[in-house]
């Protein structure tokens, strides 16, 4: 089962990984990018903010993610694995080029491994204004909300056209109701 946590910026994706920590004891956790010992070079390339390319910046992570599949997913193929983020994070961020480009590249890159459960974390934009308001921000969140909004727009086109088994969870929602949402949705499939 390889479960995938997905969502923009502040979306509550580490908060929910913490308590899912708690509740599947004997699950891998892993996460993208930075999931592997070049991956956490090559995360610190692409969230740095220095390729002036998108496109350069689009392949690191690609990179990352070839390496985390061949070095995380595949070797736990027979466990629990649950990521923060992944493909669908690599085609929605990379809006510079159409999805169905980006689904071959990717495909490319996880040998055509998809995840099997999506859970979806959606913001709005005010809750995603406020959140962001709390933190120091990345290059990447300092694209500002409406280009957020948009990539958690791809985010959900990608994982229909995926037609992968998925769930879209309201991240306002109370923290404990996140996680039960969470767990149903898991030990459901
Ligand atoms: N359900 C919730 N309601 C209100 N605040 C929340 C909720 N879940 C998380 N938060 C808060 O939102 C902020 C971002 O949460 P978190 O770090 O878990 O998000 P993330 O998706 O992992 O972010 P990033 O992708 O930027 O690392 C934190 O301040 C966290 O305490
Ligand atoms: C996998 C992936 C991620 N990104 C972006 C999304 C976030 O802004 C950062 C990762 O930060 P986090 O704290 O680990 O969530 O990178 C991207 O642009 N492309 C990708 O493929």
């Amino acid at each position: 089962m390889y479960v995938v946590i997905e969502g923009i910026d502040t979306a509550g994706k580490s908060t929910q990984l913490e308590l899912l920590k708690k509740k599947f004891p004997k699950a891998t956790f892993t996460k993208e990018p930075g999931g592997t010992p070049i991956g956490i070079k090559l995360r610190e390339m692409a969230l740095g903010g220095e390729a002036k390319s998108k496109i350069a910046e689009m392949f690191l992570f690609l990179a990352d993610r070839a390496e985390h599949i061949e070095e995380v997913i595949k070797n736990n193929e027979n466990k629990i694995v649950i990521s923060d983020r992944s493909m669908i994070s690599g085609i929605a961020y990379a809006n510079q080029l159409d999805i169905d480009k980006l689904v071959e590249l990717n495909l490319i890159a996880t040998d055509n491994t998809l995840p099997t459960h999506v859970i979806l974390l959606e913001l709005t934009p005010k809750e995603l204004k406020y959140r962001l308001s709390l933190k120091d921000n990345d290059s990447i969140e300092l694209r500002g909300i409406d280009y957020l909004i948009n990539i958690q727009n791809r985010m959900k086109e990608t994982i229909k056209k995926l037609n992968i088994n998925h769930i879209f969870i309201d991240a306002s929602l109370k923290i404990e109701e996140i996680e039960k949402k969470i767990e149903d949705f898991i030990n459901a499939n």
